[in-house]
């Protein structure tokens, strides 16, 4: 029996990858590799490039490999390009996933794991951490495209042999304490992720969009979660399918919430150096606050997370930076030497 893991050459998909190895799993990976990197994944994962909604290729993939439940992660994830082109976001994030649902449906395919997000909430009174109970009412095109999503997995559970676990993932951030992944995109919109680069001189800066939120400080207020504690929260949601518990929408967040003020003050201090700072105006589509209240996930999946502190967090993000900035210097020497020995 093998785990499908979509998106799995992504930023999130590919420490579920290395958790799913490291906990005994086989894997297969489908990716189409737009966002992701082949070198990503885990060599002892088997891959297929492929697009989620290629019928020829998941035909494939089920006829070679005994799959029992897909993970996925395969999606278009930034808020802004959202707004821009809210119809692309529907045809990969619920388009897509439709018909990926449909194929492992008709292949006897009985456990699914989906990224949601916390933008299935949209504008929240006050900073009180959200509970799945909450009102869902998506602010962006983004977050409508994942609601969409968990309808028809609601859907689709209720009428067929097939269960879920949606995961509404907060504002996941940070590397695999091991080095061996990490967030690896290039032009990332992701506010760690822009604020290392600038530590490290790979960004001239670091904008702040909005100093006039109902805020402590005035920035946008987020709860960071670590990329590591939420692949253990996937274990955690296979184990709750394979033992029959049924389909659960979960929260997966700290409850803590940290201002962009906070996160760039974390940064300067681990990191030692400052970078400018601009203050901008508010991005489309942005909430002021939005803390994860996960104690569903806690009692239910019987998830303990590991890694909750911003430092720790903000740490790993920094390692893995350094990280990449090593690989690309060896990749240049690699390159040198491959000119060297042409040109004799
Ligand atoms: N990063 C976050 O803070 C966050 C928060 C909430 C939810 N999510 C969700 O988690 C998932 C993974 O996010 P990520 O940050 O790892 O993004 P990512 O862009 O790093 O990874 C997405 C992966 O999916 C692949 N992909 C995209 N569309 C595909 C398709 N149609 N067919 C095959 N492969 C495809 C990409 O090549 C990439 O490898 C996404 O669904 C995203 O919406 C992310
Ligand atoms: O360069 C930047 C980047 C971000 N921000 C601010 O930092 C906060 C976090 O922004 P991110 O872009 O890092 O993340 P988002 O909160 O926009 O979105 C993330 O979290 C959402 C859930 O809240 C979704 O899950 C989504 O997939 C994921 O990208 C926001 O207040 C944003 O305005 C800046 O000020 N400057």
């Amino acid at each position: 029996m093998a785990i499908l893991v979509t998106g799995g050459a992504g930023y999130i998909g590919s420490h579920m990858v290395w958790a799913l190895l490291d906990a005994g799993e086989n894997v297969v990976v489908l990716d189409r590799l737009s966002t992701g990197f082949r070198w990503a994944i885990a060599p002892a994962a088997r891959f297929y490039l492929g697009d989620v909604a290629d019928a020829e290729v998941l035909k494939t993939i089920f006829i070679e490999n005994d799959i029992e439940a897909i993970i996925h992660f395969a999606g278009s994830a930034v808020v802004p390009a959202s707004v821009a082109d809210p119809l692309s976001y529907y045809d990969n994030n619920s388009g897509k996933t439709r018909a990926l649902m449909s194929a492992a449906i008709a292949a006897g395919v009985r456990h699914f794991v989906f990224s949601s997000t916390a933008a299935v909430y949209g504008p929240q009174k006050g900073s009180e951490p959200v509970k799945e109970t909450a009102p869902l009412n998506p602010e962006n095109p983004y977050g409508q495209s994942k609601l969409m999503t968990e309808f028809m997995l609601r859907d689709a559970a209720a009428a067929y042999d097939f269960d879920y676990v949606a995961l509404r993932y907060f504002n996941v951030a940070g590397a695999d304490p091991h080095g061996r992944a990490g967030q690896s995109t290039s032009g990332a919109t992701h506010l760690i992720k822009v604020a290392c680069e600038a530590a490290l001189g790979r960004r001239d800066s670091v904008h702040v969009y909005g100093i006039d939120y109902p805020t402590h400080d005035g920035t946008g207020v987020r709860d960071y979660i670590h990329v590591t504690d939420l692949a253990q929260a996937h274990l955690k949601a296979l184990q709750h399918l394979r033992r029959g518990k049924g389909s659960l929408v979960a929260n997966c967040g700290y409850g803590s919430g940290y201002s962009v003020l906070d996160v760039l003050n974390m940064v300067t201090r681990l990191h030692g150096h400052a970078f400018k700072i601009h203050m901008a105006p508010r991005r489309p589509g942005d909430a002021a606050s939005v803390v994860a209240d996960a104690s569903l996930a806690h009692r239910m999946l019987e998830w303990t997370p590991k890694y909750d502190s911003l430092e720790t967090i903000v740490r790993s993000a920094l390692d893995w930076e350094l990280e990449l900035i090593t690989r690309r210097v060896e990749d240049l020497h690699e390159m040198r030497r491959a000119l060297a020995a042409a040109s004799f």
